[in-house]
């Protein structure tokens, strides 16, 4: 477990543009190291707004789009091509604009009858990372470099709600989602043992509707009621805030030079 990092950025726009940066940046640095590397990509408002930063990010040129492997957080079990899937938003910010190998372009499954219901997709995607897993990553899913999350205004993460019996699970590394508080209802989610198999996850949080969320997870909240506080990755945990979501955190909880 990493203890929380938090880096508060002057607004929406300026935490997408460095969050872009940021991951540029480590998705080079894994290439050069391990030649390729692993996104987890989260859906909502902070996920698709670093993905369109990283778009528009003219050093994009630098990764090698082709050994990049994505997988999703979580995924509204839609079928395919519904604008509200996290994967259609993914592709119209970015995805369809860079050369990715589609072989490593690891959707949720959608529902379109390939699967009797979310659980069933959801064990299927389990299968596909566990093929992904080498011996080295020790566990069901790989190692992944980064895995981002959009934290709700409820606190939850990926589809992991408050209470909901995904938040609680311990053995699987996805599950199906029935009754989310927030539409559409049934969903796939990685589960809290997958996500902290991530070296790095990075919580995107902004907006004042966010504020009360990022001080419950980060001020000693458990993770059955606040998910976002379960969230944490083996080498680094980044919370990456604007000041309106940071504006309820107590001040000593980050570096002064923030602003
Ligand atoms: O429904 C979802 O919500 C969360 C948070 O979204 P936001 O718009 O409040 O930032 C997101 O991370 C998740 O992937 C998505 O399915």
């Amino acid at each position: 477990m990493s203890t929380p990092q938090i880096v508060v950025h002057r607004d929406k726009e300026l935490m997408a543009q460095a969050a872009a940066a940021r991951l540029i940046t480590k998705i080079v640095d894994a290439q050069a190291a391990r030649g390729s590397a692993s996104v987890v990509l989260t859906g909502g408002r902070n996920g698709n707004g670093l993905l369109a930063a990283l778009a528009a990010a003219p050093a994009r040129d630098a990764v090698d789009w082709s050994r990049l492997d994505l997988w999703w957080g979580d995924e509204r079990f839609l079928p395919e091509g519904d604008p509200d899937r996290n994967a259609t938003q993914a592709r119209e910010a970015l995805l369809d604009a860079v050369p990715l190998d589609p072989k490593r372009v690891h959707v949720m499954p959608a529902a379109d009858g390939t699967y009797d219901d979310a659980d069933a997709a959801a064990e299927a995607y389990a299968a596909e990372l566990a093929a992904a897993a080498r011996p080295e990553d020790h566990g069901p899913v790989p190692a992944f470099d980064v895995l981002l999350l959009g934290v709700g205004p409820d606190t939850h993460v990926a589809s992991l709600f408050p209470e909901l019996p995904g938040v609680r699970e311990t053995e699987r590394a996805v599950v199906g989602v029935h009754g989310a508080p927030k539409p559409p209802p049934t969903r796939v989610s990685l589960t809290l043992p997958a996500i902290r198999a991530a070296r790095e996850v990075w919580l995107l949080a902004a907006g004042e509707d966010k504020a009360g969320a990022v001080a419950l997870a980060l001020s000693g909240a458990g993770e059955v009621q606040a998910p976002a506080a379960g969230a944490y990755g083996t080498r680094r945990t980044l919370w990456l805030l604007d000041q309106a979501a940071a504006a309820r955190l107590p001040r000593d909880l980050y570096p002064p030079a923030s602003p």
